[in-house]
């Protein structure tokens, strides 16, 4: 699939290169560009556990076929941000939320909306992997014979392309038959990435992929995730700046539930433009 073209506003602004006494008393939010074509919109998004704040009147647009990073210091709700773009907090009762997400253009919440398809829609992987206790094929599989419908020839494909669109088939297969939990930890996540890639989603959320994994699975993770977003929109939380320089195009900078700043990657790693964003960045905020 072709890649988007930027919009004139993505690139960095001339006034970014301001010192830094300048920013010191900016608050922000800073949003530092406009994405031309938005794939998930989310608009005065406020989520609380039992009355307690972790979110606080967010507003962003992911924009489509890109690779968005959140940071932040631990606990500052990027993983309940991500939690919340396919509903995952549903189940818990503690949790109240106001405000949209729009996932092309369609509200996530709207009663007509059935979740199981959203969470197609919007696929998730965690930080631990956690393949099915069956086979290898069989863990990629699996969404599709819910779905049902398909040949036999037709899944082997899908599962062909799935493991191969999560660079492992050339290491899988000559033992599709074999348990998934035979695999290395590395191999286990990209199984677990396979699997929900077989299922077509829009959309890939990424909580901390790599964070269980040694240098080199890191790397073929980081590897696949810059390979993954001509296909689609990938939206990765990570304690490792290094990591959010190297994979992503866009970065969203939270702190104590707030959007404090978001910037393309490269603008938002050299010159950020508040204080706050520059201090977490520069290691000067815990
Ligand atoms: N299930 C939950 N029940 C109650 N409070 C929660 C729950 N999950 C998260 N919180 C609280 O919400 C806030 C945001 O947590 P969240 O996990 O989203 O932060 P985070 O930035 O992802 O942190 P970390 O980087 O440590 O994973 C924190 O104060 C946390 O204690």
């Amino acid at each position: 699939m072709p890649e988007l073209p930027l919009s004139p506003s993505s690139q960095p602004r001339p006034d970014a290169t301001r010192p830094h006494s300048d920013r010191a008393n900016v608050t922000g939010p800073i949003i530092d560009f406009a994405p031309d074509v938005s794939c998930l919109d989310v608009e005065g998004l406020s989520l609380a556990y039992d009355g307690k704040t972790a979110l606080r009147d967010l507003t962003l647009r992911l924009p489509r076929h890109r690779v968005t990073a959140f940071i932040g210091p631990s606990g500052c709700g990027k993983s309940t941000l991500l939690r919340a773009l396919n509903r995952l907090h549903d189940l818990n009762e503690a949790v109240s939320r106001q405000g949209s997400i729009r996932l092309e253009g369609q509200e996530i919440h709207a009663p007509e909306v059935a979740v199981d398809e959203l969470r197609r829609r919007v696929g998730m992987v965690f930080q631990a992997p956690n393949p099915f206790p069956m086979s290898i094929y069989e863990n990629v599989a699996f969404g599709l014979r819910l779905q049902g419908g398909l040949t036999r020839r037709r899944m082997n494909d899908i599962v062909e392309w799935a493991l191969g669109a999560a660079a492992l088939w050339d290491e899988v297969k000559d033992r599709l038959r074999a348990s998934a939990w035979s695999l290395s930890i590395g191999q286990q996540q990209r199984l677990v990435i396979a699997r929900t890639l077989a299922v077509r989603p829009e959309v890939l959320l990424l909580d901390e992929p790599a964070s269980a994994l040694d240098p080199i699975s890191t790397l073929k993770i980081e590897e696949l995730i810059r390979s993954l977003k001509s296909q689609l929109t990938v939206v990765l939380v990570t304690h490792n700046m290094q990591q959010a320089a190297r994979v992503s195009d866009y970065t969203a900078f939270l702190h104590d539930g707030e959007l404090v700043e978001y910037a393309p990657t490269a603008s938002l790693f050299t010159n950020p433009r508040l204080a706050r964003t520059e201090n977490y960045i520069t290691g000067r905020m815990a």
